[in-house]
């Protein structure tokens, strides 16, 4: 028997614009099911809907139609009070300009989601040290972000996005301000989260190498979705095939191919 699906979407529309005259579908008719586990990239051009479908699914944001179901609960049904509950305790976000507190230390950043849930200090603490352990910044508890290194202080979204242990971790451009070295790092911890800890992770990206750490690629087109792409291979093979659909799309595969990613493969080679 299959379990509950992490996402369940059902015939999403977002309709921008209050008149007839000026309406605009950002979404038209997308039904999406994520099973528990998975790791799915979202991709196509810019404006194609992508963040509008994170939006949306990450609460941020209402449809205009369809339903919506996280970890089996239809969000669409539920009122302001009841969604910012939820949010807090269902879902993770890393976001490409990382939004840590400048005023606290990493550890206090990490600690945030749980303080806001008035957690008792010494469970707290043992989450958020559970948590820097697995992502590799015990040492830098004690650093304010300004002290630390871009890749260090995604590493410290990440945490905080998982220390309450969400049902699933959404990522919007994740990687986009992290240099080669540092997005490599990213995603191989999320990568290892998934496979190892089994963390259900949704992530909107440009680039096909990003992407090509996913299990799954869902391509956005105009607000729809046009096609799927499961890898089934090496990701190199897999890196290719993104960008090939993305080719296909036309506009999003110039942007999708970056010479620094193509280097990396290069050097895997050798
Ligand atoms: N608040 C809004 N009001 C009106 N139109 C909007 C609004 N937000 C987004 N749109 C439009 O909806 C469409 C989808 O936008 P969205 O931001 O989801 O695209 P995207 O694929 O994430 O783009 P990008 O890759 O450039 O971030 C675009 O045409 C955009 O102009």
């Amino acid at each position: 028997m299959r379990s509950t699906p992490v996402i369940a979407i059902k015939q999403l529309s977002k309709i921008y614009g209050s008149s007839p005259a000026n309406q605009f579908y950002a979404l038209k008719d997308v039904s999406f099911t994520m099973q528990e586990g998975e790791f799915i990239g979202i991709m196509g051009a810019s404006g194609s809907g992508k963040t509008t479908l994170l939006n949306v699914i990450s609460t941020l944001d209402n449809p205009t139609e369809g339903t919506i179901s996280i970890a089996g609960t239809d969000i669409t049904r539920m009122k302001s009070g009841e969604l910012s509950d939820f949010r807090a305790k269902q879902l993770g976000f890393i976001f490409q300009d990382f939004n840590l507190l400048d005023n606290l230390t990493v550890y206090e950043n990490i600690a945030l989601p749980l303080s806001l849930q008035n957690m008792a200090v010494s469970q707290m603490k043992s989450k958020v040290n559970e948590v820097m352990e697995k992502l590799g910044i015990s040492l830098i508890a004690d650093k304010y972000p300004a002290m630390i290194s871009g890749g260090q202080r995604q590493r410290t979204a990440a945490a905080r996005a998982l220390v309450h242990k969400p049902a699933l971790l959404l990522g919007d451009e994740p990687t986009g301000s992290l240099d080669l070295k540092n997005a490599v790092s990213l995603l191989e911890t999320m990568k290892r989260l998934n496979e190892e800890d089994r963390i259900s992770i949704l992530m909107v990206t440009h680039d096909a190498f990003s992407a090509s750490y996913c299990g799954k690629i869902v391509f956005i087109q105009d607000g729809r979705l046009v096609q799927e792409l499961h890898r089934t291979g090496s990701r190199e093979v897999f890196y290719k095939q993104i960008l090939d659909v993305l080719g296909d799309y036309g506009k999003a595969a110039a942007s999708a191919a970056s010479p620094i990613f193509e280097a990396s493969y290069a050097q895997e080679r050798r």
